[in-house]
């Protein structure tokens, strides 16, 4: 396939202190390809998905979003960016208590300026998509973890973003439930054209990826194209 790179790395680095977490990562992120970042704890898995996110400056490199330099962003033009064109899934869906998983699946929709009616129909079949229809006037607190995950998915999906960032989105489900949550994810992500960016240290839920891109030391370690959906490159030093 010989489609261009929607979001680029080019020899990004980042350090902490004295922790080099990023040392001159460099990858491609094709439009709706389903991208894994594994790899051990510490080796700059969440550090690489912060700053293609836009949510950290890298130290040194560049990152492009559709030939864009986000370090050449002013922070209004960047949060407009995250808002309009990428979604978020972390660990704990981070769900907004007071309203109902309907109502938060709604919100991205609702800040867009949609109307709650249609805002709300989308995000009703949304939830049936992800199986979760029966929790829709419940409020995430009253939903089980997996429930909850999945509206969270629903959430990050429902204004179709270009990329959906997902950081350990399964972290704290079982097995069973967590791989189910990212087939769903995965599936509903492909049927809308979002590329998903996923860490995760899950051999099992990397697996659902097209290509997988292993970490050690905040440098590509090893990659691995599983499907031909995306000519991607990669490198790291
Ligand atoms: N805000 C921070 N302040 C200080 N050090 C940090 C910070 N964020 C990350 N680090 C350090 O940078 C390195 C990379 O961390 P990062 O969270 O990117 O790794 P990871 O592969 O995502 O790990 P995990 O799987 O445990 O989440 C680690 O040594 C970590 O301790």
């Amino acid at each position: 396939m010989s489609s261009q790179p929607l979001l680029v790395a080019g020899e990004v680095s980042k350090s902490f202190g004295t922790t080099r977490a990023l040392d001159g990562v460099s990858l491609d992120v094709f439009p709706g390809e389903v991208l894994a970042l594994t790899g051990p704890s510490g080796s700059g898995k969440s550090t690489l998905l912060h700053c293609l996110s836009g949510i950290l400056a890298p130290d040194a490199g560049r990152i492009t979003f559709d030939g864009r330099d986000l370090g050449a962003m002013g922070d209004r033009e960047r949060s407009a960016l995250r808002r309009d064109s990428f979604g978020f899934v972390f660990q704990f869906g981070q769900l907004v208590p007071e309203l109902t998983c309907l109502e938060n699946v709604a919100l991205p929709l609702r800040l867009a300026g949609a109307r709650r009616r249609s805002a709300e129909q989308a995000a009703g079949e949304l939830l049936d998509r992800l199986q979760v229809a029966d929790v829709a006037g419940k409020r995430p607190g009253q939903a089980s973890g997996g429930q909850a995950q999945r509206v969270a998915v629903a959430r990050a999906l429902i204004a179709t973003p270009r990329v959906i960032f997902a950081d350990e989105p399964t972290g704290a489900l079982d097995s069973h439930n967590g791989e189910q949550v990212i087939r769903l994810l995965v599936a509903a992500a492909k049927e809308r054209g979002s590329a998903v960016v996923l860490v995760t240290h899950e051999e099992r839920i990397a697996a659902c990826a097209d290509r997988i891109i292993a970490f050690h030391d905040g440098a590509v370690a090893v990659a691995f194209q599983r499907t031909a959906h995306a000519g991607g490159t990669v490198a790291g030093r």
